[in-house]
């Protein structure tokens, strides 16, 4: 089967930060089975934070992911089951771990100004013998000289693809094709591209990165992921097709498991609301939405002011506590305006 572009199926990662970490065992099955089906080269399977993520910070995990993996991987004849690790959530033992029980490849993330951190988690995933991958988060925060040498470290470190991560969704459409185009000119691994369709641009952003080269995108089925959610699978594959661009997916079979499964599982359609387009336009991070929303809660704020004021302060993935002091701070000084006005 020809693919020009592979696509790497996120919904049961990403898109675990859209359901607060829920997902069980039997959608797990449900959905990788399908998905395998419909021919989808890589599935990727693990908290929305990524391996080691189900904690306070980030939000527990109803099912233990490893179970997750385990099933996933049952349940798959042809597809690859994926894994995220960020260094410092996860470790070494939890990719191990992974690797046991049948994952192929490791996607290892990293804020787009720290990939040094990523060498010792690259070289334990090619030990493995792990497809590996490094994974540029919050690619909008650096400028492209910066990027690109990042992408040049995960490169020296054994990576074999380095993507490009709108973790915002504030990347512009020629923001994107910038920064394809100078790692495909600096690199000499394939060049990927991950989108958040905060700004509704994780389909032009995605066909941008494909322009200018990348060869590896993410989708996620009916758009499930952190804020607005990912680059819509089905309609990628739909849009590629129409492009002559092969992906090897089988398009019937995505619409219908996103219809006839996916679809009926989710508490709530995944839409652009003022919330996640606030993501977008402050470029903060996407899985900050649930938590920004649940501190504007307690504190009697407006998320939005919240996210405006994490962006401002230029907050990265990792920082999440810093949520809930910003909101606190914010609070506080509510509340000192106020008595001023009634003194
Ligand atoms: C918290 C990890 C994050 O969700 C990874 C990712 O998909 C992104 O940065 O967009
Ligand atoms: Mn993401």
């Amino acid at each position: 089967m020809k693919r020009a572009i592979t696509i790497t199926e996120v919904a049961l990662r990403d898109g675990s930060h859209a359901i607060a970490h829920q997902y069980t065992t039997e959608q797990v099955a449900a959905i990788a089975k399908a998905l395998d089906e419909a021919n989808v080269p890589y599935i990727e399977v693990s908290h929305g934070d990524g391996l080691g993520g189900s904690s306070l910070q980030y939000g527990l995990s109803r099912t233990d992911e490893f179970e997750l993996i385990e099933t996933a991987v049952a349940v798959c004849r042809q597809a690859k089951i994926a894994v995220l690790l960020l260094p410092g959530i996860g470790t070494v033992k939890e990719l191990k771990q992974a690797a046991r029980l049948g994952a192929k490849m490791a996607r290892i993330a990293t804020h787009v100004t720290e990939a040094d951190i990523s060498a010792q988690h690259i070289a334990a995933a090619k030990e493995l013998g792990m497809e590996t991958v490094g994974f540029l988060m919050m690619a909008h925060m650096a400028p492209i000289d910066v990027l690109v040498h990042q992408a040049q470290l995960m490169e020296s470190y054994g990576a074999d693809v380095v993507y490009v991560v709108d973790s915002a969704g504030a990347l512009l459409p020629y923001e994107v094709k910038e920064r394809v185009r100078a790692l495909k000119e600096s690199i000499g691994i394939e060049v990927g591209f991950h989108a958040h369709n905060n700004l509704s641009l994780a389909m032009a952003n995605t066909l941008a990165a494909i322009e200018e080269g990348a060869t590896r995108v993410d989708g996620s089925v009916r758009c499930l992921g952190a804020g607005a959610g990912n680059t819509q699978t089905e309609v990628l594959v739909a849009v590629l097709d129409r492009m002559g661009i092969p992906t090897g997916i089988d398009l019937y079979k995505m619409m219908d498991l996103a219809e006839q499964l996916v679809a009926p599982m989710l508490p709530k359609a995944q839409e652009i609301t003022r919330d996640s387009l606030t993501l977008g336009y402050a470029g903060v991070y996407s899985s900050f939405l649930l938590h920004a929303q649940r501190a504007a809660q307690t504190f009697g704020l407006d998320a939005r002011d919240i996210l405006i004021e994490l962006g401002r302060r230029k907050v990265v993935g990792g920082q999440e506590d810093m949520i809930v002091d910003v909101a606190a701070e914010m609070a506080r000084q509510k509340v000192a305006v106020w008595e001023g006005e009634w003194k």
